[in-house]
C-alpha cells in the first residue's frame, strides 16, 4: 500500500483553487463551455447585480431583488426546475454512535453503516457526542452572524491566495464561474495543529474563533470514530498507516455555507452537482432543507434531522475501498423564503499522500480482489482538472481502471 505515514506538511485543501476545495468537480464544471447567450431573465436586476462577483448573494438578497440576475441562471438542462422543498424527500440511513459503543450492538450498527456506504454513499450520524444545543448550535449561530456582518467586514477575508487559512467568497469559483451559484462561503483551514491556524481566522464576530475551534475539535473526534468504524465494517483496519494518519495528521477543512433566500430558486443552484474529494465529509445543517443526493437516477432532497451530522463518502474513500464504498453526486438547491446555513467539514489524508486501494483488499494471499482504481495524489488531481480529460468525466472516473468491474 502506498499511503506513507510521514508528517503532514500542508493541508490538502490549503493548496488548491477555491472551487476545487474538497470537490471533484463534475457536471456543471464545464458549464462555461456550453453557456447560452445572456438571456432576458432578470435583466431588470442586472444593475443591482453589477458587482455580484465581488459582493456575493447575501448582498443581492439583502438588496431585495425580485428576479434572478442572468449571471445566476443555469442553462435549461442544468436547472433544478423546482424549488428544493418541492423535491422527492429522503430520510438517510441512521448510524447511531451511542449504539456503536455498546459491544453487543456494535455488529448491527456496523452492518447498517456498511450498507449505507455501499448503497447510498450518504448516511446520518446521531448520538455522536457533540453537544447539539452547545457546540453544534453555537457553530450554526456564529456562522449566521458572520454572514450578517457588514460586507466590508466580511470582505477583509477575501483572498486570492489559495493557501490562506481563511477565505471568504461567493459561488463555486467566483473568478471563473460563467454561471454563478447562489452561495457565499467562509473557508477555514483546520489543518492540525488547530492552534496554529485559529489566530488567522476572523476576529469578528468576537466569539467566532473560540466557537469554531471548539466545534472543529469535536467534529474531528466524530470523524475519527466514524472512519474507524467504516473501515472495520469493510473488514479492514487501515493498518497500512492510513488510519493513523487520518486520526493524527490528516487534512481538515471547514466550509461555512450561506444560501440566502433566492427569488427564482428553480433557475439556479446553491452548489452544482459534485462529489467530495477526500475520505469523509461531515455536514452540520440548520433545519432548512437544501442538500440533494443522486440516488437511483433521481435527485432526492435530504430531510434535515436536527442534531445529526450528514456524512458522505468522498472520492478518496471510494478509491481506498476499491469501489465498495460510493462517492456519490450531490448538489444544493435553494428556496425563495428561508435562508440556509450549513457547515461542511472535509477530512482526508495529507496532500502529499498517495491514495490507492487498501493493500488488505488486494492481498491475493487472503483471496484478494482485482485492483479497480489507479493510485492518486493531489498533484494528479490538479493535473486532471487542467487536462482535456477533465472536461469530459469526473476525477473518480479518471482513476478507474478501464477493465474494472466496480459493481459489488
Ligand atoms: O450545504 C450542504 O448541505 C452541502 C455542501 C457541500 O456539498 C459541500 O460543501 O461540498
Ligand atoms: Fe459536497
Amino acid at each position: 500500500m502506498c499511503i506513507a505515514c510521514s508528517s503532514n506538511k500542508l493541508s490538502i485543501y490549503s493548496q488548491i483553487p477555491i472551487e476545487v476545495t474538497a470537490m471533484a468537480i463534475v457536471g456543471l464544471s464545464n458549464a462555461g463551455d456550453r453557456l447560452p447567450p445572456k438571456r432576458a431573465v432578470g435583466d431588470d436586476d442586472e444593475a443591482a447585480a453589477a458587482d455580484y462577483r465581488l459582493k456575493g448573494v447575501r448582498h443581492l438578497s439583502d438588496a431585495g431583488i425580485t428576479r434572478l440576475p442572468g449571471k445566476y441562471v443555469l442553462p435549461a438542462s442544468d436547472r433544478p426546475g423546482r424549488s428544493v422543498s418541492a423535491g422527492t424527500r429522503v430520510k438517510l440511513p441512521v448510524v447511531d454512535l451511542g449504539r456503536l459503543r455498546v459491544p453487543s450492538e456494535r455488529a448491527a450498527v456496523l452492518k447498517t453503516l456498511e450498507a449505507a456506504c455501499r448503497e447510498f454513499g450518504f448516511f446520518q450520524v446521531v448520538n455522536h457526542g457533540v453537544d447539539v444545543d452547545g457546540a453544534a448550535a453555537r457553530m450554526l449561530d456564529v456562522a449566521a452572524r458572520f454572514f450578517e456582518l457588514p460586507f466590508q467586514e466580511r470582505a477583509r477575508y477575501m483572498s486570492a491566495d489559495v493557501r490562506a487559512p481563511v477565505r471568504y467568497g461567493t459561488s463555486f469559483n467566483q473568478a471563473n464561474d460563467a454561471v454563478l451559484c447562489w452561495r457565499d462561503f467562509l473557508k477555514l483551514s483546520c489543518a492540525p495543529p488547530l492552534r496554529d491556524v485559529v489566530p488567522s481566522w476572523p476576529d469578528s464576530p468576537a466569539d467566532l474563533r473560540e466557537v469554531a475551534a471548539e466545534y472543529a475539535s469535536a467534529n474531528r473526534r466524530v470523524f475519527v470514530e466514524v472512519v474507524e468504524a467504516a473501515l472495520e465494517a469493510m473488514g479492514i483496519g487501515g493498518g497500512d498507516g492510513v488510519m493513523e494518519e487520518l486520526a493524527t495528521a490528516g487534512s481538515h477543512m471547514m466550509t461555512v455555507n450561506c444560501y440566502p433566500a433566492c427569488p427564482q430558486p428553480e433557475l439556479t443552484l446553491g452548489m452544482p452537482p459534485h462529489s467530495d474529494y477526500g475520505f469523509l465529509t461531515l455536514v452540520l445543517q440548520d433545519d432548512v432543507e437544501g442538500l440533494q443526493v443522486m440516488h437511483g437516477g433521481e435527485w432526492l432532497t435530504v430531510d434535515p434531522v436536527p442534531g445529526s451530522f450528514v456524512v458522505n463518502i468522498g472520492d478518496h474513500f471510494e478509491i481506498y475501498s476499491n469501489g465498495r464504498y460510493k462517492s456519490v453526486l450531490h448538489r444544493v438547491g435553494v428556496n425563495s423564503t428561508r435562508p440556509r446555513i450549513s457547515v461542511a467539514s472535509f477530512h482526508s489524508v495529507g496532500a502529499e499522500r498517495v491514495v490507492g486501494p487498501a493493500a488488505e483488499l488486494l492481498d491475493q494471499g487472503r483471496g484478494g480482489e482485482p485492483r479497480r482504481y489507479m493510485d492518486t495524489d493531489f498533484a494528479t488531481f490538479l493535473a486532471y482538472l487542467a487536462s482535456a480529460e477533465g472536461k469530459h468525466k469526473t476525477f473518480l472516473q479518471s482513476r478507474r481502471l478501464a477493465f474494472a468491474d466496480v459493481h459489488f
